[in-house]
């Protein structure tokens, strides 16, 4: 995996006497793009809240581009960029005023082979608010004002991304470029992202890997793909025969699909060979865990 840029190991939290991360484990490595998946209050802000140095664990080791962030410093946080759920108030500022402003801080942080910050103009290109530049933010839309969110968390040029729910509230065209974006800013920048999500194809889209939080714990780790086929070997076949709907649930589908046009050369039609999708993977992840049917670890090996 290359250079580590987060390490969890055996990390737990406790909100008075409730128990909200009970051992989770966990790294990324450089230019990984991680989604953090899981129910609500599983504890996927927390996690991050801490990884950012914001709260501090009750216990386990967790190292950010190899500091323990509750110990992070003013050049340790400038390599981190956090992108909230929550729309923070610049609403007096106009979009290019405001990035100028907060790109200066990063100027002193700038290393040779990182120029910091983003050239504004540039920034404004990458998340497309070209047209808006000049306005105040309070005047954007929810979607330009959540561009505008993500261009404040990626002004430092950070090492390392977080993205809460990045892309709440945006039209289909809007979360199309802003995955286009988030795979620039890994294959080009080598920008280590790590985001949460409620959208299934959102997160099969961007990760390379996928992390189920549920229980407290890591229930499963691996990339979509992976995911899918160690939790449903089987795909669906489903075909019309002779004005008739049927559907077969097989581990081999193009041999059934074989023998079922040798069977039958006419009269088949609507043929659909349909794999299950991130979506069901999750959704039997999640139950199983919480019907107790798979031990953690077992899960956790996929
Ligand atoms: N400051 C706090 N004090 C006490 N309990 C808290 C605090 N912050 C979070 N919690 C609780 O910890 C649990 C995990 O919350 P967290 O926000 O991390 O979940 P999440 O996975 O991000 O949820 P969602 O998907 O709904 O955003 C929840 O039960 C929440 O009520």
């Amino acid at each position: 995996m290359g250079v580590l840029v987060i390490e969890v190991r055996d990390l737990r939290m406790r909100y008075g006497t409730a128990d909200v991360l009970r051992g989770v484990d966990f790294t990324a490595g450089r230019g990984e793009v991680v989604a953090l998946l899981g129910p609500n209050g599983a504890g996927k802000t927390t996690t991050i809240e801490i990884l950012e140095g914001f709260r501090v664990p009750s216990a386990g080791r967790v190292r950010v581009l190899g500091v323990d962030p509750a110990k992070g410093d003013e050049a340790w946080r400038a390599k981190l960029g956090v992108v909230l759920q929550s729309w923070r108030d610049h609403s007096r500022w106009r979009v290019r005023e405001l990035l100028d402003h907060l790109g200066r801080y990063y100027q002193p942080y700038g290393t040779p082979d990182r120029a910091r910050p983003f050239d504004t103009d540039e920034l404004i290109r990458t998340v497309g608010l070209e047209e808006h530049a000049h306005q105040k933010s309070a005047k954007l839309s929810g979607g330009q004002r959540r561009r505008l969110d993500v261009a404040i968390g990626i002004v430092g040029k950070p090492e390392l991304l977080f993205l809460d729910e990045p892309t709440a509230g945006f039209d289909p065209h809007a979360r199309r470029e802003f995955h286009d974006l988030v795979h620039r800013l890994s294959d080009l920048e080598g920008m280590t992202i790590l985001l949460t999500t409620h959208d299934l194809a959102e997160a099969e889209k961007l990760a390379d890997r996928i992390l189920v939080l549920a229980g407290g714990r890591i229930i499963a780790d691996g990339s979509p793909d992976q995911l899918s086929r160690q939790v449903s070997g089987q795909a669906e076949v489903r075909w019309t025969e002779h004005g008739e709907r049927h559907v077969h649930a097989t581990d081999d589908a193009t041999g059934f699909v074989r023998t079922l046009l040798a069977r039958h050369s006419t009269g088949i039609s609507d043929l659909e060979v349909r794999r299950s999708t991130l979506e069901d993977t999750y959704l039997a992840l999640v139950h199983r865990h919480e019907s107790g049917q798979a031990d953690v670890e077992e899960v956790a090996a996929l």
